[in-house]
């Protein structure tokens, strides 16, 4: 069995050595003729498969997608096909949460507003969004959801319209799936008129999808709004953001925001799971094995952090100034986008680090952020 996988989707030899031959591929530039025999395609959020990119084979059985996004993804034709395909849903979704809950405590100390006292949108209450909500309700933020589909579904949380959201948040931080069609498309959910009714002050955060926000709009809107903050981890255009609009934003990342080594390896990992159960084999790896342990694995605390503190402890997991200062100085590079994503040094995400022996204080919401503890 041929298994063609993505050069940047780690831990595919240790899981699927003894399935197949695995052969490795620059996904961005994969070829139908690259193609042509391969049994299972591995792929990330970078390879369009699709009638082009399979009209050579006539073997292929499985397609898994380490992601979360699928729109890289043509179903119709798989299915149309009788090819199997799966994505990795909520691999990287602690990954993201943790990221726009540190980019924001970052913004907060850099312009010297609590996030505290901020009412926090999220559009698009699913795994990110979820993992989001989490970190700030864990640390009392007031938190607002707009998503029309799970507010007609047995979730029990409350939802809010979109344009209310907008007009009661400080923060607003997005994670929808990119789509064009049906009831709540989200191609340039962020227009013009939605960009120019946001808040004063207020922060934009996009951790899902380039096109969400018409970044032409938002680079216009930045000229005479300089009181908006804006963290963009996702760019239109990808791997050629628009140059203009970077100088503009506070908190600038090349599409790494899922980029934890728990998420990268739970989404090799849920591929795994998913071929074996496809090929009727039995899944005997665990997932456990394959993560190396954190440079520091334990911390003694001196005090419950306040806000201050709450950021020195999660630069310790993630310091996101550094993605966001290589980001500023590569992106116009040749390559420069895809490069850094290739050479990313994923983080770890706040489990991997215990707090240790706190003396006598309340540090429960520290460990509802995601923290671990030993004998608190
Ligand atoms: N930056 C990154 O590294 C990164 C990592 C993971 C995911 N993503 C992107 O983020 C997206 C969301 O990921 P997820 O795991 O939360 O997906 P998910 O499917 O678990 O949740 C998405 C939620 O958005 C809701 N939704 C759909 N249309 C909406 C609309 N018009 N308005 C409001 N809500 C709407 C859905 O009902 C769903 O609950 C993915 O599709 C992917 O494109 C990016
Ligand atoms: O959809 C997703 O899961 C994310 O966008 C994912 O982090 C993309 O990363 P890639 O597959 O391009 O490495």
């Amino acid at each position: 069995m041929k298994i063609l996988a993505d050069e940047n989707m780690p831990y595919v030899e240790a899981l699927f050595a003894d399935v197949g031959e695995v052969v490795r591929v620059d996904g961005r530039k994969l070829t139908a003729e690259q193609v042509i025999d391969a049994d299972v395609l591995l792929v990330r959020s970078v390879t369009q498969v699709n009638r082009q990119l399979l009209a050579l084979n006539t073997q292929l059985q499985f397609v898994g997608s380490a992601t979360i996004g699928m729109d890289h993804i043509d179903q119709v034709y798989l299915t149309e096909r009788n090819i199997c395909y799966t994505n990795a849903p909520g691999c990287n979704a602690t990954a993201v949460g943790e990221y726009a809950f540190i980019a924001m405590l970052e913004l907060a100390r850099r312009f010297e507003q609590p996030l505290k006292n901020k009412t926090v949108g999220i559009i698009g209450a699913g795994n990110t969004g979820s993992a989001l909500q989490k970190c700030l309700q864990a640390y009392g933020v007031k938190v607002l959801l707009h998503d029309p589909l799970l507010a007609t579904s047995d979730d029990p949380r409350n939802f809010v319209a979109l344009d209310e959201l907008i007009t009661r948040c400080d923060v607003i931080s997005l994670h929808v799936p990119l789509t064009k069609s049906g009831a709540h498309p989200t191609w340039y959910l962020f227009d013009e008129a939605r960009l120019a009714s946001l808040r004063p002050d207020c922060w934009l955060l996009n951790c899902c999808r380039g096109e969400v926000i018409d970044n032409r709009a938002l680079f216009a809107i930045k000229q005479l709004r300089d009181d908006l903050k804006l963290v963009l981890d996702v760019w239109e255009g990808e791997p050629h953001p628009m140059a203009e609009l970077v100088p503009y934003v506070d908190i600038a990342t090349p599409h790494i925001a899922g980029y934890s080594l728990e998420g990268k390896a739970r989404g090799t990992f849920m591929l795994y799971e998913a071929l074996m159960a496809h090929l009727g084999l039995t899944a005997h790896k665990s997932m456990d094995e394959l993560l190396p342990p954190l440079w520091s694995q334990q911390l003694n605390p001196a005090s419950v952090p306040d806000e201050n503190a709450l950021l020195s402890l999660v630069r310790l997991v993630y310091d996101l100034r550094d993605d966001d200062l290589v980001f500023r100085n590569r992106f116009l590079n040749h390559n420069g986008f895809d490069l850094m994503r290739k050479n990313h040094k994923h983080r770890r995400e706040f489990s991997a680090l215990r707090l240790a022996n706190h003396a006598g204080s309340d540090v429960d919401w520290v460990l509802k952020l995601g923290f671990s503890g030993v004998g608190l």
